[in-house]
């Protein structure tokens, strides 16, 4: 079957090609309905990326959050007309040892191999996860980065030690948002503190117990555990401050994509016993965890619903562009386009 793929060939330049594809009977078809934009695929967008990176991984179609209807199911496993969330890793091998997600030789959409920015999307059929009918496609469309949230915190419980009084989040961003909305189904009896840049990006936190500017955090204040949510250059100033805001033998989930190495006071980590673990992506059983906390967490799921920012029908490449280049002067929230394309 033939079928419309957009690839990013260039930096803010996207071109359709057409490609023959054959279903597998392990596959479904699904058209996608609702696509959502990451950090990482701004990245790309806009060419923030170094030339050898560029040159080894376009032309690629970007986008790695979405939801979208099955068109066709060799199997009927799924009816034609559920929407499901598409799980953008694809892994080649099963390990009792390593994450789906930390496999080296999986694939993951977006990131050298297509995303989901095409017609229809020949998708294994364990990559696809049901969303309930009553779901807001909108927010569904980012299940990816919740699930993301969902990987992080699963990581710190099976890392951390037994102190779960403060939970730190660093970051007033997307992705510190979304983590903070999780923290309490995780931690239900610990006080969550925010950490950020911007008193009013703060101030979409309102459910945390306590919030701070990071220029105007009390030197006496300590957190049990803690989860870096910056990114870039504001990876390394984050680490530093956790490293002293946190309490001996904690441990900090490193989550913030930074595109240079970044600096770290081992000498501090070693003297205080810390434990950095870093968290990545994220795999099918984190994004059935998100379906079945939001389908009985009201108070989560309308947190999140709180997330959607910028959105937008899109028809043809040029919105698409117009849509990216939209979203990175937007102020909050994640950008979600109606793919109509
Ligand atoms: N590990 C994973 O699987 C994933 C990682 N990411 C990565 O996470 C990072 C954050 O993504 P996202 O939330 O969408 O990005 P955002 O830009 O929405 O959020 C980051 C926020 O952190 C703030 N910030 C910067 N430095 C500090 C600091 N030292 N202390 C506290 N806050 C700080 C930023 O302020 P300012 O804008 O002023 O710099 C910004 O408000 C990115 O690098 C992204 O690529 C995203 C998804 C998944
Ligand atoms: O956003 C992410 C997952 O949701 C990751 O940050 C992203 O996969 C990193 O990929 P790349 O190395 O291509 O920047
Ligand atoms: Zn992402």
């Amino acid at each position: 079957m033939l079928n419309q793929v957009y690839r990013l060939v260039s930096a803010h330049q996207f071109e359709a090609q057409t490609i023959d594809e054959n279903l597998s009977s392990d596959e479904i078809i699904v058209r996608p309905t609702y696509l959502s934009l990451c950090k990482a695929d701004q990245r790309y967008f806009s060419g923030n990326r170094s030339q050898t990176v560029l040159d080894k991984k376009l032309p690629m179609a970007l986008i790695h959050e979405a939801i979208g209807k099955v068109v066709f199911d060799p199997q009927n496993q799924f009816a034609v007309g559920d929407t499901v969330a598409m799980v953008p890793n694809t892994p080649h091998e099963k390990s009792s040892t390593i994450k789906e997600n930390y496999l080296t030789n999986s694939h993951f959409r977006s990131s050298g191999y297509d995303g989901f920015m095409q017609e229809y999307v020949f998708l294994r059929r364990d990559r696809a996860v049901k969303v309930p009918k009553s779901f807001e496609p909108h927010m569904a469309a980012f299940t990816e980065m919740i699930s993301v949230g969902v990987q992080a915190l699963t990581n710190l419980k099976e890392t951390m030690d037994n102190d779960e009084s403060v939970l730190g989040i660093w970051g007033d961003g997307n992705l510190g948002y979304i983590i903070a909305s999780l923290a309490k189904a995780f931690f239900p009896n610990s006080q969550l503190i925010v950490f950020g840049r911007h008193q009013y990006k703060l101030d979409y936190f309102s459910f945390a117990d306590q919030t701070y500017l990071v220029n105007d955090i009390p030197p006496e204040l300590k957190v049990s555990q803690a989860l870096e949510c910056t990114g870039g250059s504001g990876s390394q100033i984050a680490i530093d401050q956790i490293i002293d805001h946190i309490q001996p033998m904690g441990t900090i989930i490193l989550l913030g994509v930074s595109e240079n190495p970044i600096e770290i006071n081992t000498r501090l980590v070693l003297e205080r016993g810390l434990t950095l673990r870093g968290s990545s992506r994220s795999g099918h059983h984190d994004f059935q965890t998100v379906i079945d906390i939001l389908s009985k967490d009201r108070q989560t799921y309308d947190r999140l619903c709180n997330l959607i920012g910028t959105t937008q029908k899109v028809t043809s490449i040029r919105e698409v562009v117009s849509f990216f280049e939209k979203d990175s002067t937007s102020s909050w929230g994640k950008a979600v386009m109606r793919w109509e394309v």
